[in-house]
This record gives C-alpha cells, sequence and structure tokens, in this order.
C-alpha cells in the first residue's frame, strides 16, 4: 500500500507539490499523469526517500518507518534507465542484489526468475553493458520479484519501449499486481496507461487535478479527459 497525506514540497521557495493526497491499495495499478515538470518524479523521490518533503506524511507497506527505510525494505523501484553494474551478466547483477538484500539464491532461482521476466536467454550470461533499455527494464522486474516487493514505483517505464518491450513489460507489472503490489507509475503514456492502470491522476503544477477509473475509459476518452483537463487549469 502507498498512502500519501498532506505531501508538500518546495524549490528555492516555490512550492512544486501542493498538498498532494494519494492512495494506491494491494493490488491496484495507479498511473499518475501530468505534464512536464508537474511533480510527478519530485512525488516518487519523496516516496522513495530520495527528496525531502517540507511537509504531510507518506506511509509504504504499512510500514511505520520514515520513507526511504520503509522503501528500502518493501519497495522496488524502476527508472526510465534502469542502473546496472555493465561489467556483471544479468544473472551476476541479479544475484548481487540478492545477496544486499542477505539472501542466497537457490540454485536455478535466478535462471527462473529471468525468464519470468522475458528476458532472452542468450543474455542471460552477457555483460549488462551491452543490454538495451527494454533488457535492462526486465532485470528491474526481476530485482522486484526477488525482492518480493509491496510496492512498485516506476517513472516513465515505457518511455522509449518498442510495443512488444512495451506489452511484455505491461504483463510483467500486471503479474506483480496480481501478487499483491501497490503500482504507482509515473508516464506520459496515455495508451499503456489506459490498459495497464486501474486508477490514474492528473497532476499539474503540483496540484492533483483530476482522478480517473480506468476501465470505465478507452484511450481516446482518456486522451480526452487530460486534455480537456488541462485545459481548464
Ligand atoms: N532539484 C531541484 N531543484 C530545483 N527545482 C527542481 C528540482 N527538481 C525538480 N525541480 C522543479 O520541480 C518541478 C517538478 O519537477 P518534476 O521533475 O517533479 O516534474 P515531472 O512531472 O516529473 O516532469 P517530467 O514529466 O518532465 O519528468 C519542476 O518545475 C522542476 O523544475
Amino acid at each position: 500500500m502507498i498512502h500519501i497525506e498532506q505531501l508538500h514540497k518546495q524549490y528555492e521557495g516555490r512550492t512544486v507539490v501542493h498538498a498532494l493526497n494519494l492512495r494506491v491499495n494491494p493490488g491496484e495499478i495507479y498511473a499518475l499523469l501530468g505534464p512536464n515538470g508537474a511533480g510527478k518524479s519530485t512525488t516518487i523521490g519523496c516516496l522513495l526517500g530520495f527528496v525531502k518533503p517540507d511537509g504531510g506524511r507518506i506511509q509504504l507497506a504499512g510500514s511505520p518507518l520514515p520513507p526511504a527505510e520503509a522503501a528500502v525494505r518493501h519497495a522496488a523501484y524502476i527508472a526510465e534507465n534502469v542502473a546496472l553494474y555493465e561489467k556483471l551478466t544479468g544473472i551476476e547483477n541479479v544475484e548481487f542484489f540478492m545477496r544486499l538484500l542477505g539472501r542466497k539464491p537457490r540454485a536455478g532461482e535466478i535462471e527462473a526468475l529471468l525468464k519470468r521476466a522475458g528476458l532472452p536467454e542468450h543474455a542471460w550470461r552477457r555483460q549488462a553493458s551491452g543490454y538495451s533499455k527494454g533488457m535492462r527494464q526486465k532485470v528491474g522486474i526481476v530485482m522486484a520479484l526477488a525482492k518480493g516487493a509491496q510496492v512498485l514505483v516506476l517513472d516513465e517505464p515505457t518511455s522509449g519501449l518498442d510495443p512488444e518491450a512495451s506489452v511484455t513489460f505491461g504483463e510483467s507489472i500486471r503479474e506483480l499486481a496480481r501478487d499483491g503490489a501497490a503500482v504507482l507509475m509515473a508516464t506520459h503514456d496515455l495508451f499503456r496507461a489506459q490498459e495497464l492502470a486501474h486508477r490514474c491522476g492528473m497532476l499539474v503544477a503540483g496540484h492533483l487535478v483530476g482522478e480517473w477509473t480506468l476501465g470505465e475509459l478507452n484511450a481516446g476518452e482518456l486522451e480526452r479527459n487530460y486534455l480537456s483537463t488541462l485545459a481548464g487549469v
């Protein structure tokens, strides 16, 4: 579960997130939409403890810990470009990550996770320096799976992915949500948001100006809502 109450953030005296309230339940995928500079990444930064908020309350996975510590324990973060140890192979990256979590992988466990996330077998033992963006995202998914993350946070996850990679990635996200993760995804990809998310919210200049339940809307209607909401702000 992700629970944000009255989140407030300023930079150099300018408020970039205003009294934001947002809740993502276990098993739910929530798409955070909004134009460039709306405050999506800042909100994510506050959620994961990278950015210090100026006010409000954040709770992750029901933990009483501050966001940075709760995120280390319960959350996985997949950025637009997943950073990996370039000299290590896919398998070695995941193994290293698991050891950081204090886990010794069982025989065949990493291979099974890589397969589940759809990383082609020929890449498993190749250095990550040669991985494409989509391949990196898949390793990110494996890390979320290995961690059993209860909270998954994604920033522009499908930007620059080809349609097939985007679909495969979406399937992995759905699977993680079906396993009970609360998923928050900041995106400009309205089509993918409509396809994947259960709900979406629109952030404009740090204000949450609209929230919609998807499923009732097709991608065209979501785009019309987005544009008319933007025009009305
Ligand atoms: N470290 C910082 N110092 C000063 N201003 C910042 C800093 N980080 C972000 N901002 C400002 O905060 C506002 C929100 O930025 P943020 O990156 O959160 O928006 P965003 O919705 O993620 O945008 P995009 O869709 O372009 O990624 C912007 O006006 C940005 O210039």
